[in-house]
């Protein structure tokens, strides 16, 4: 559905996306994560017909998006960053227009607006000026937009960008009744809403492929360590003890109340030092009322391949 291959994007002074290849298969929902001015807008706008590549190519639906920019933009729904909207225009006749614009005409124009308003619960707003919708309800204008022409391909740059956590979960919902019906590219910087929602995550750094994999293989692959807790109450030169477990590496002890005693014990990636700290709990008569494994998450992955500068 979509095959990107050796992208570049030159701005002035600027190469915003770097030799970037990667595919999409049909039916998949692939977040597309990275920090701020990674390039992730960049390609989307390549992908949407708005931006020629200054060298290598982008297919939608296997038309070149700049040659064949026409065919390209049909298989697509596009929702920008900060959905650009005519705030003067009421939703049902915005819908009606951009239908329109989208070559749909007569009943089908109608049909098609009523349903993309039912899908994005737009109904009881319809008569409303999109000026005096909340943010959540523009969004969900801008992604009934991007619906109109039944395309194939939904390219969703931040759609939750800037909504209460409420909105947040509202947009999320409606993502999710999509999936399975609809292949799904979908930027965003709230790594929950990726675990959701995504198939696959492509993880941009500098205009650069960092990662390419399922959100678990990200995970599971991770070279940082994990953090045990345990809390315990008895006994003595607790920290002493605990050091001898083989794969810890470092052991913080955190605030409780007396007589309990906290501990974080940072642990080798792939080591599971549980059943070794129940046994040293029964050896030194320890009690505990907490013993839990931390595994890291997707925040840790992205941070792990986004904070060095190369
Ligand atoms: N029209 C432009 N002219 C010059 N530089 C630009 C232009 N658009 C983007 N850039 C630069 O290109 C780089 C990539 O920007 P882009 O908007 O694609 O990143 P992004 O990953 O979408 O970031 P964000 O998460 O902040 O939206 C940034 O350094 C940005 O400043």
């Amino acid at each position: 559905m979509i095959e990107v291959t050796n992208l570049t994007k030159h701005y002035v002074g600027r190469t915003a996306v770097d030799n970037l290849s990667f595919h999409v298969e049909p039916g998949e929902v692939v977040g597309f994560l990275g920090p701020n001015g990674a390039g992730k807008s960049t390609t989307m706008r390549i992908l949407a017909g708005y931006l020629p590549p200054s060298e290598g190519s982008a297919k939608v639906n296997g038309f070149d998006t700049f040659k064949q920019s026409i065919q390209a933009r049909r298989s697509l729904g596009y929702m920008p960053e900060n959905a650009p909207l005519y705030l003067d225009m009421r939703v049902k006749e915005y819908l009606h227009f951009r239908g329109a614009l989208k070559g749909l005409a007569g009943r089908d124009l109608r049909r098609r607006t009523g349903e993309v308003m039912e899908a994005c619960s737009l109904e009881d707003v319809r008569r409303k000026i999109i000026g005096n919708l909340s943010k959540g309800f523009r969004q969900r204008v801008a992604l009934a937009d991007a619906l109109l022409g039944r395309p194939p391909l939904l390219i969703l740059d931040e759609p939750t960008n800037g909504l209460d956590p409420n909105q947040i979960k509202q947009i999320r919902e409606l993502l999710f009744t999509f999936k399975s019906r609809q292949t799904i590219l979908l930027s965003t910087h709230i790594l929950s809403e990726v675990e959701a929602c995504c198939d696959r995550i492509l993880l941009l750094h500098h205009g650069k492929l960092r990662a390419n994999d399922t959100p678990q293989n990200l995970v599971k692959r991770l070279r940082v360590t994990s953090d045990v807790h345990i809390e315990l109450s008895g006994g003595k030169d607790h920290e002493s003890h605990l050091s001898q477990i083989t794969g810890v590496r470092k052991i913080t002890a955190d605030k409780s109340e007396a007589p309990w005693h906290r501990f974080t014990l940072r642990v080798e990636a792939r080591a599971d030092i549980r059943e070794a700290l129940f046994d040293l709990a029964l050896k030194q008569k320890w009690q505990v009322r907490e013993l839990h494994r931390e595994l890291p998450s997707l925040e840790d992955v992205f941070t792990e391949l986004t904070m060095s500068d190369h």
